[in-house]
């Protein structure tokens, strides 16, 4: 089974625009609200792959009974810590360029942070917990840190979705796959990356430093899948962005979902760019349809 722990969800209110005009009122041209939080953007995507996944986190108020509502309509299972604040609504504008503003989410309590803890109590060894995304008030920098030997205790592996020094603390404990996108990288070793070969670079100093694979998105890019020995380029699908929130979470689930079936890496990272590219070209997330359909146009060969 695969776990997603989403620690701040949202509420994703995804507003088009002809012009963004700063100072001035604005009229959207549409708008729609939907699930999302990195751990949860995973599942969706993970469930339209037919591998099952219970989402967890926590969610409270209006806003969180939104989540999970959406949720169930989806028949996603979950198991989402119940909290006493509301759950954040991220702002995602759509103009001329994407504009993102994201909460910084409510504040979680001792106790509901233990209470969450609880859940992992269930894992079963080879299940697979990614965790993701932001960390809302309360909950101390080492949070997903400190899951870890709750995880490992169950002989389950995970996979990690964050930034900065809290990624690099969690490498030792060898997660199964980092995927930071090649901003993520530079600021990650205080460098700037001009060429894809520099990409390998540093991306291979995260295996060296632990991690089981890693994967470099470059968004309309593409993305690099860096190994031992090798290094892979897969392109990013042709097509019209429509909406590009969730294009990284989709790159994950589809590496992580093609993963627990096949252990193949090469297929996987195949899976995961056509997963991302996928979204972009969606409104919301990403549709089985779509997916295969994107899979059949995108390459993945060997950079050297
Ligand atoms: N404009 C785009 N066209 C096609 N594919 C894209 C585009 N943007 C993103 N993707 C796909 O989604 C992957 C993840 O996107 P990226 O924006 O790098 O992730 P993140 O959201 O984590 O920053 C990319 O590596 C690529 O495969
Ligand atoms: O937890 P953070 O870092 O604020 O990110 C949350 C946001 O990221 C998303 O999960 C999208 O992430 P990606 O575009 O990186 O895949 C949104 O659904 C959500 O609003």
């Amino acid at each position: 089974m695969i776990y997603t722990v989403t620690a701040n969800p949202s509420i994703d209110y995804v507003i088009g625009l002809d012009q963004l005009n700063i100072g001035l009122v604005n009229r959207m041209t549409s708008d729609v609200k939907l699930p999302g939080g990195k751990g949860i953007n995973v599942s969706r995507i993970l469930k339209q792959l037919d591998t099952p996944s219970t989402a967890l986190g926590f969610v409270g108020g209006f806003t969180g009974e939104f989540i999970q509502a959406a949720l169930e309509q989806d028949e996603l299972p979950t198991n989402l810590t119940p909290i006493k604040e509301d759950t954040r609504i991220n702002v995602k504008l759509k103009a001329a360029e994407e504009t993102e503003i994201n909460g910084q989410g409510p504040h979680i309590s001792a106790a509901e942070a233990e209470q969450f803890r609880q859940n992992l109590d269930e894992l079963q060894a080879d299940d697979t917990v990614v965790m993701s995304g932001s960390l809302p008030q309360g909950l101390p920098e080492t949070f997903y840190k400190d899951l870890i030997p709750l995880i490992q205790k169950h002989h389950a592996q995970f996979v990690i979705d964050t930034t900065g020094q809290a990624l690099l603390d969690t490498l030792p404990d060898h997660p199964l796959l980092v995927k930071p996108n090649n901003h993520e990288l530079a600021a990650l070793f205080n460098v700037e990356l001009n060429s894809k070969a520099d990409i390998v670079t540093y991306g291979r100093k995260l295996l060296d430093m632990g991690a089981q694979h890693v994967l470099v998105s470059m968004a309309g890019d593409g993305a690099m899948m860096i190994t031992k020995d090798k290094a892979y380029f897969g392109t990013a699908a042709p097509g019209e962005v429509k909406n590009s929130v969730g294009a990284g979470d989709s790159m994950i689930a589809g590496f992580v979902g093609t993963f627990a079936k096949t252990h193949d890496p090469l297929k996987s990272f195949h899976m995961g760019c056509a997963c991302g590219s996928a979204t972009t070209f969606s409104e919301d997330l990403a549709t089985r349809a779509k997916i295969d359909a994107v899979y059949q146009t995108i390459t993945v060969t060997e950079f050297n």
